[in-house]
């Protein structure tokens, strides 16, 4: 069952979701976790929720969290960095949900299929996303950062998704077969995220978490077609940098660094 007890209970962190708030039903974790970032909140403040009513998507996008089954999340984190070194986190946290699912199933060898990471941060398992992120930051008025938010969405055990979203979505169960306890997948993500955010403050980039992030990358060595604003095209993908963007190799051999954003990536026939 997910509530502040169960979290709490299998928590291995020493300062991630330390301070835990967990709500039955709220209309978004990030708005809960941006006001309790107002009122001074430590960081590594985490908001959970069962339900969310107006949870929202990257591009102004809504985002479904019917209740009982899946996770909504936000941790505030109060990172010392200037403001462009802010955008790896989000894919930082990609990866501590793909390692996080992981270690819950490591011991489980009925489970082919383990999560991977589609470029920046949808954490995919067999063709399907289960996890979305949201990234936002808040400003003081000096230009400094006061807090950055990160959303994660996570489809635990929902058997049923509108039909918009059918062919892309998923979640853990419809694709491994196994009902999660998601109180723990909550402890397991965060324990890795504080791992790897550790590491992220030795360097404020991706040096010593790349290598970790590339073994997942589904993109990789595949052809992907780039949406960008000015048009399509294809390119393959050879990896990321240490700043987050994708490295890709386009018609003329050249190699592009494509930055997350404005621009979309898919796979050529299907969304991975
Ligand atoms: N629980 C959910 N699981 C998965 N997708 C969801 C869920 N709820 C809503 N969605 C919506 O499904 C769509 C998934 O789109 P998709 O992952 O392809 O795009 P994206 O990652 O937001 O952006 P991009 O175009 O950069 O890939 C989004 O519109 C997302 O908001
Ligand atoms: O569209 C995406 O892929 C990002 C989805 C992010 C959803 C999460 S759920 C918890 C947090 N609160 C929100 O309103 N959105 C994020």
């Amino acid at each position: 069952m997910l509530n502040a007890e169960n979290i709490r209970g299998q928590l291995g962190t020493k300062w991630a979701a330390r301070n835990l708030i967990f709500k039955e039903v709220t209309e978004s974790t990030n708005d809960d976790a941006k006001v309790l970032g107002e009122e001074g909140a430590p960081h590594g403040t985490l908001v959970v929720a069962d339900v969310q009513t107006s949870g929202r998507g990257s591009r102004g996008r809504s985002w479904e969290t019917p209740g009982g089954s899946n996770i909504a999340m936000s941790l505030l984190i109060r990172p010392t960095a200037t403001p462009d070194k802010v955008s790896v986190l989000t894919l930082i946290m990609g990866l501590s949900i793909a390692q996080g699912v992981e270690d819950l199933f490591a011991m489980n060898e009925d489970i082919a299929d383990f999560p991977q990471i589609k470029w920046p941060n949808d954490v995919v398992i067999a063709g399907k996303k289960i996890c979305g992120i949201l990234t936002e930051l808040h400003m003081n008025n000096d230009n400094t950062i006061n807090n950055v938010v990160i959303g994660v969405g996570i489809n635990a055990n929902m058997t049923s998704f509108p039909e918009e979203i059918e062919k892309i979505a998923g979640s853990i169960y419809t694709q491994t077969g196994f009902k999660v306890d998601r109180a723990s997948v909550v402890a397991a993500c965060m324990k890795r995220f504080e791992e790897n955010y550790e590491k992220y403050e030795r360097t404020y980039d991706l040096s010593l978490l790349k290598e970790e992030y590339e073994e997942r990358l589904i993109n990789r060595d595949r052809t992907v077609k780039i949406l960008d604003p000015a048009g399509e095209y294809e390119a393959v993908a050879l990896g990321i940098g240490n700043d987050g963007a994708l490295k890709v190799r386009v018609s003329d051999g050249s190699i592009v660094d494509i930055n997350a954003g404005e621009v979309s990536v898919r796979g050529l026939y299907g969304y991975v």
